[in-house]
């Protein structure tokens, strides 16, 4: 029988064995401009390693996914981080899992704000993007360069995620 998995409130403390939560934390804040914009200093840091190694900002335009939902595989980048901030200000779902000896524990689900982004750090198991309800764009910053920075792992039984 599949197991179900529970979804958490993202919060900095919660994803902290994760990433970095990207988001409007006052105690980062700055002004800077003459006072006409507010700052929010260093929330994440990009890494990129390895040979011929950049950082590179993208776009993801995610469709919406169906549930209930069999999460059946996860995935790393062995030489940089990943990270997602969402544009259109729609809620969405952070999957990610611990490593177990070289393959990924249960997966945690993690509902994250219109406004919360999340920074993967390397190697750092997640499922790829999950949208809700609408096709959503995503600002996505991550590594470009040589070897190959994805690894899968593929479940033998899927976990659930009953509804969003
Ligand atoms: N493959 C790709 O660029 N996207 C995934 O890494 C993802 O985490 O969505
Ligand atoms: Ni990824």
């Amino acid at each position: 029988m599949a197991e179900k998995l529970t979804i958490r409130p993202l919060t900095q403390e919660a994803f902290a064995p994760f990433g970095t939560v990207i988001e409007a934390d006052p105690a980062t804040m700055r002004h800077i401009n003459g006072g006409n914009t507010e700052r929010y200093h260093a929330l994440a840091e990009a890494e990129a390693v390895g040979e011929d190694a950049k950082v590179i900002i993208n776009l993801f335009r995610g469709s919406p996914r169906a549930f209930p939902y069999a999460v059946g595989m996860m995935e790393r980048h062995p030489f940089g981080s990943q990270s997602f901030s969402p544009i259109d200000d729609r809620p969405w779902l952070v999957v990610v899992a611990a490593d177990e000896g070289g393959r990924p524990g249960r997966p945690q689900v993690f509902r994250a704000g219109g406004r919360q982004g999340v920074n993967y750090r390397r190697n750092v198991w997640h499922h790829p993007l999950m949208t809700l309800d609408a096709v959503s764009d995503f600002l996505v910053v991550d590594r470009l360069g040589g070897g190959v920075n994805l690894e899968e792992f593929f479940f033998d039984e899927p976990f659930i995620i009953e509804h969003p």
